[in-house]
């Protein structure tokens, strides 16, 4: 990037896992996940993001649907539906075609999402899924660690976008190993962008450590936050933790080289 060039402003897409997950816990359809999405929405974050896992834990297809109608009462943001597209995320794909679809490769009972696809290994079965997407006007993000050697493997079997997977770089915070974290994703960043890909980022990202990985990450696209942001949000209110994490983010594009 050139120094004339202007920084895109990095998207917030804001999870809402979580508020699914306190709705389980009754059967009294509180609190509500679309009304979460619309007061998020309504104060600025970019983006809805969802992560329907088989055990519906926390989002259910109805949530994906109702999610769906929602959005298209806010056609400049953006739906981004996260997923293992050998389990069920492609039938929500081909029914609902979000704006994106984050290819996670969770196993159905997995904890929550710890890691990034494999290449050579993985290319073979993504190839087609991820055609399938693109055929269907669907951005494909796919959920990477952060390795720059792996970046131009992702953009060979047909992804658009990487989505680094940042908890190694949140548990590094506050500790000596935090400056040797960033450095190593923004060299995976720059990588997937001399690839030609997209560069988004998420899990475990919050208010402390987001601004310094928005300054350092060349290219960043879009980051989506979910499980410290409904926190924040049990605390503040949705709209005054979204305002505080969209000042992270322009304090971190303020920063940038
Ligand atoms: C892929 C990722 O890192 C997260 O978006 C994921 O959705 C978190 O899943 P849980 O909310 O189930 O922990
Ligand atoms: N892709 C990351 C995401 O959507 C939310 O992750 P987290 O903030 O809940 O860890």
């Amino acid at each position: 990037m050139t120094a004339s060039t202007p920084s895109r402003r990095t998207a917030l897409s804001v999870n809402v896992n979580k508020v699914a997950l306190v709705r389980n816990t009754r059967h009294l359809g509180i609190p509500s996940v679309t009304r979460a999405a619309q007061l998020c929405l309504a104060a600025g974050a970019q983006g809805i993001t969802i992560h329907p896992r088989p055990d519906e834990r926390h989002i259910r297809g109805t949530d994906v649907f109702e999610l769906a109608a929602l959005m298209r009462d806010w056609p400049q943001a953006e739906f981004n539906i996260e997923g293992n597209p050998t389990q069920n995320l492609m039938a929500f794909i081909r029914e609902v075609r979000p704006h994106q679809a984050t290819f996670v490769p969770d196993s159905e009972d997995q904890f929550t999402s710890d890691h990034g696809w494999n290449f050579p290994q993985d290319a073979e079965r993504l190839a087609p899924l991820i055609a399938e997407c693109r055929a269907l006007g669907v951005r494909v993000s796919l959920f990477m660690d952060p390795v720059p050697a792996q970046m131009a493997a992702a953009q060979a079997v047909g992804a658009d976008r990487v989505e680094l997977y940042t908890e190694p770089y949140a548990a590094a915070w506050g500790t000596a190993e935090q400056n040797a974290q960033l450095a190593l994703y923004a060299q995976a960043a720059q990588a997937a962008l001399d690839a030609g890909l997209e560069v988004n980022a998420g899990h475990d990202l919050n208010r402390d450590n987001l601004a310094a990985f928005v300054s350092q990450v060349p290219g960043l696209a879009e980051v989506s936050i979910g499980h410290a942001l409904i926190a924040d949000a049990l605390e503040l209110g949705y709209a005054a933790t979204v305002t505080a994490y969209q000042a992270c983010i322009d304090a971190g594009m303020a920063q940038r080289p």
